[in-house]
């Protein structure tokens, strides 16, 4: 059994709600609306042993350093509707509410579109971009080009908020605020959720009811384009019926093995 199998239900499963309220507990109905107060309520209650929490805590810290360091206009969120930056989407909201009540402006989200995007994944960042009420500032073909042109079609950026893991590749050296790599075009990389496991990410999507993209209750674990992805082998099983299914991302229960689904 997965680790989080018996946490609330997914977002997908909101549907089920009116059958089966007596085993659904804590489902938030506007989580966008309550983020600031559920997130700054979770790190204010978190104790120092709770190391998920001081992971959420942690985050929210790195997100007011940067909201401190840069203005709104200086900063974007690389989203590109995988699961890492929805969590992450939903902290920054969070930490911009909770600094600005009164801030009615979109917040700039950076989403460069694969050659061959799944259709679940531009559907999703649609979604999230009206629910977060987002700015997307769309490029699409290589991620090295298409920061470049960020640099030159929106100068004011100085710094893009991203949702990479120590564990993702080539990332084990980054720290919170760490610079693109020399030969890249330079921007600074804020980096809130280094530490979190795969774990704490789908803890925090799950716990706080927070929409994500349906491929990942559909077995595959980590997001790249139609022609390299596919569902995690290890979520596989066989129906009663003999039909082939995948168990949803959550249950994976080898974390090192989040990338299987991708070549
Ligand atoms: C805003 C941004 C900045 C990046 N900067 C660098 C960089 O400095 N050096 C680098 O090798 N890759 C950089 N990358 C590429 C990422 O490390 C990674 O390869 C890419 O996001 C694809 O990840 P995936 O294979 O998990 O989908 C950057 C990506 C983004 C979106
Ligand atoms: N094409 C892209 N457009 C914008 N930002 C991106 C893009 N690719 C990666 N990023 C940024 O880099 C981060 C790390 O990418 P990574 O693929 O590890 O995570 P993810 O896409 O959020 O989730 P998953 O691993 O499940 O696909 C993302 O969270 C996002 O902030």
């Amino acid at each position: 059994m997965g680790v989080y199998e018996n946490c609330e239900q997914t977002y997908s499963d909101k549907e089920l709600a009116p059958q089966h309220t007596e085993s659904i507990v804590n489902y938030d109905s506007q989580p966008i609306v309550n983020a600031a107060d559920r997130v700054y309520k979770l790190v204010e209650s978190c104790s120092s042993d709770d190391v998920y929490g001081n992971n959420v805590q942690k985050a929210v810290s790195v997100l007011e350093e940067c909201l401190q360091k840069y203005s709104l206009d200086e900063i974007c969120i690389g989203f590109n509707g995988g699961k890492d930056c929805t969590a992450l989407l939903h902290l920054y909201h969070a930490v911009v509410k909770r600094k600005y009540p009164g801030h009615q402006g979109k917040l700039k989200a950076l989403y460069i579109k694969s050659k061959l995007p799944f259709p679940e994944v531009e559907k999703f960042t649609q979604i999230s971009r009206d629910k977060y009420h987002l700015e997307m500032l769309h490029f699409e073909g290589r991620i090295k080009d298409s920061l470049g042109q960020l640099k030159a079609n929106h100068p004011s950026i100085k710094a893009v908020i991203m949702g990479t893991r120590l564990t993702d590749p080539y990332s084990s050296h980054l720290e919170a605020f760490s610079m693109t790599d020399a030969d890249w075009p330079q921007f600074m990389r804020v980096n809130p959720v280094l530490h979190w496991s795969y774990g704490h990410v789908w803890k925090f999507l799950r716990d706080l009811c927070l929409p994500y993209c349906s491929l990942y209750d559909r077995g595959y674990t980590s997001l790249g384009s139609m022609n390299n992805t596919h569902p995690n082998p290890l979520l596989q099983y066989v129906d009663e019926h003999g039909v082939l299914k995948y168990r949803p991302a959550y249950t994976l229960s080898d974390p090192t093995k989040e990338r299987d689904g991708r070549n």
